[in-house]
């Protein structure tokens, strides 16, 4: 993946331009070039880098200052702010998820939910236009003016001495919808199946990354792929990422969406209707297996025809 280079950001093949893709941007034509290159770098990649994304400076800085807050808790200190820190419905994979509405973080992330999901539904809704799909396509299922659900996952990974014999985060598909992702600083880590070799995301400062999940893969009956991905550890310095799980509710039934323009020949996989909730069961109790390479994806043959 191409460094950021003297040309800014936009440059990076993997960056959308979030401000060029609203309506109502001064060109039609800019804004269906950005459409364009949302369809191509989207299924390119299974994930995107998001620039002009309008989460304002101030609200990211306060999500960054209370996780780092938290993390120089002690570990009762932590384990007395969340409520659920070791309960098992809040442990999914052998991950620690915190309900967005639970606490501590509830105080900045409010209005960082608020935010998050605005980008989301947004971000839904091109990525339904770049396919030439209905807008609404895919949003209507996350019953976004209801009980869409966000999960708020904090990944630390300290420094590593011996980065060659560990890995971050084995690699996986994200059992979401899309998981939007944001990073304290600019370390690299995160890399992405592309091609069958792992690639570093090169991931500049101030954006964000959309990742599409196992659930969007679904509902566009594959043409929009989740990514496989995992993480590697930092060397020298630690390494912070914020990851928000955006789902529709447990009880939704997904189904891929009716073809758009496209030639229906040119869609090779046929998935078929799943319950979210039942869907994401069955990753979670199959995860085990994610670690070996024979089993790139194999949750989602669950959700095939
Ligand atoms: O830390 C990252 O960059 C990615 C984290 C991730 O893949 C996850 O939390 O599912
Ligand atoms: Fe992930």
């Amino acid at each position: 993946m191409e460094k950021c280079g003297e040309g800014g950001f936009n440059d990076l093949p993997m960056a959308i331009d979030v401000a060029k893709l609203r309506l109502g941007f001064e060109t039609d034509e800019g804004r269906a070039q950005e459409l364009a290159k949302l369809a191509a770098v989207a299924k390119e990649w299974g994930m995107f880098l998001v620039t002009n994304h309008g989460i304002p400076e101030p609200v990211l800085r306060g999500v960054k200052d209370v996780v780092k807050s938290f993390f120089q808790l002690s570990l009762e200190e932590k384990k007395a702010s969340l409520a659920s820190y070791m309960s098992n419905e809040n442990k999914e994979d052998g991950r620690n998820f915190l309900k967005a509405e639970d606490r501590p973080l509830v105080r900045v992330d409010r209005l960082t939910m608020k935010e998050a999901r605005k980008l989301c539904d947004e971000l839904l809704c091109a990525l339904a236009e770049a396919l030439s799909l209905e807008r609404n396509v895919f949003l209507q299922k996350f019953e976004p003016s209801k009980e869409s659900e966000v999960k708020v996952k904090v990944n630390y990974y300290p420094a590593c001495p011996r980065p060659e014999q560990v890995l971050g985060l084995p690699a996986h598909s994200d059992g979401s919808g899309l998981t939007l992702l944001m990073q304290f600083e600019s370390v690299a880590g995160l890399q992405v199946l592309k091609d069958m070799k792992w690639t570093t995301v090169s991931w500049p400062p101030d954006t964000l990354l959309l990742n599409f999940g196992d659930l969007l893969e679904i509902m566009s009956n594959g043409r929009l792929k989740s990514s496989w991905h995992r993480v590697m550890p930092p060397v020298g310095t630690d390494r912070t990422s914020i990851a928000l799980f955006y789902n529709p509710p447990p009880h939704v039934e997904i189904e891929p969406v009716p073809i758009g323009d496209e030639d229906k020949s040119s869609i090779e996989e046929e998935y078929k209707k799943v319950v979210v909730g039942e869907y994401l069961h069955h990753l979670y109790s199959s995860r085990s297996l994610a670690t070996s390479t024979a089993a790139i994806k194999q949750a989602i043959t669950f959700a095939k025809a």
